[in-house]
């Protein structure tokens, strides 16, 4: 049985990782901890789950490291900073491994993979991402990280910047610049996590499309980094992509 702990354990994502802990054959959920509690309970765990809030999670990430817990992470808001940041931590204290996921969704992470292959062979790409408007971060983590793959596949392949011609915008209007990529941010009620990567090329549009219409989507993910992260072959890997052999 793996020990887990789960850190944002009544928020909406956190209390959906207690009952598919709870559930599963192979797991016990030994600490659920929140905003205010003590995280002492969570020394119990071999593993510790986190979805709180980007302005929270680097604390509770170096605590885990220090105090040699397992983590993984769902919260957003890791930029390449915050990566070296938890490098540094496990460099320091070393035993604790750190899988950080901008989404645990099957579907998304597979949306990711086919946006990095498709990016060098169209001329432009935009990426939109639609979510519920309790969500606190924009773009998305998972944005991001399609930005970040999605430039790396161009730049490596020598494709050229998406072509734009503008030249006067009101401020927005174009959404945001990761590495080169623009992306757009919509908040409506309604709608859970979704996003659609737009690649044009000459007379043809690719449009990948991932929608996550509940919460439970991102359970086998998560139960999955739950069960590698104590053999993971690296002490920080980013994304489930490597765990399911893409
Ligand atoms: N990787 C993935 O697949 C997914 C990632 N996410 C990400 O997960 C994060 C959480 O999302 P969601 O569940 O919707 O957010 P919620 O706001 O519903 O849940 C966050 C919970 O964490 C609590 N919290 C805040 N600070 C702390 C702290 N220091 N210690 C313990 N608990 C704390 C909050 O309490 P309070 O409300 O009192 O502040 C709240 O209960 C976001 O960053 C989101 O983007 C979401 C879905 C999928
Ligand atoms: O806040 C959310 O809901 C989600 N957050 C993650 C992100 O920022 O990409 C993953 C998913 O999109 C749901």
């Amino acid at each position: 049985m793996i020990k887990v702990g789960v850190l944002g354990a009544r928020g909406r994502m956190g209390a959906e990782v207690c009952r598919a802990v709870e559930g599963a054959d192979d797991m016990e959920l030994v600490a659920a901890v929140d905003q205010g509690d003590e995280r002492d309970s969570l020394a119990a765990a071999e593993v510790v789950v986190d979805f709180t809030h980007p302005g929270v999670v680097m604390d509770n990430l170096r605590w885990c490291v220090e105090n040699g817990l397992h983590a993984v992470v769902g919260t957003s808001g890791f930029d390449p900073g915050r990566l070296d940041k938890v490098r540094g931590w496990q460099t320091a204290k070393p035993g604790a491994n750190v899988l950080i996921a901008p989404n645990f969704g099957i579907g998304a992470v597979l949306m990711m993979h086919f946006a990095q292959k498709a990016a060098p062979f169209f001329e432009s790409v935009e990426i939109v991402e639609l979510h519920h408007p309790n969500k606190a971060d924009a773009p998305s983590g998972t944005a991001y990280r399609t930005a970040e793959l999605v430039s790396a596949a161009r730049a490596e392949a020598g494709t050229p910047p998406s072509p734009d011609a503008t030249t006067t915008e009101l401020h927005g209007a174009r959404g945001t610049d990761v590495e080169g990529v623009h992306v757009h941010s919509i908040r409506l009620s309604g709608l859970i996590a979704h996003q659609e990567v737009l690649l044009g090329g000459h007379g043809e549009v690719f449009t990948i499309r991932h929608d996550s219409m509940n919460r439970e989507s991102f359970m086998p993910g998560v139960l999955l980094g739950v069960r590698h992260a104590r053999d993971l072959p690296d002490p920080l890997t980013v994304g489930i992509e490597s765990l399911l052999g893409l």
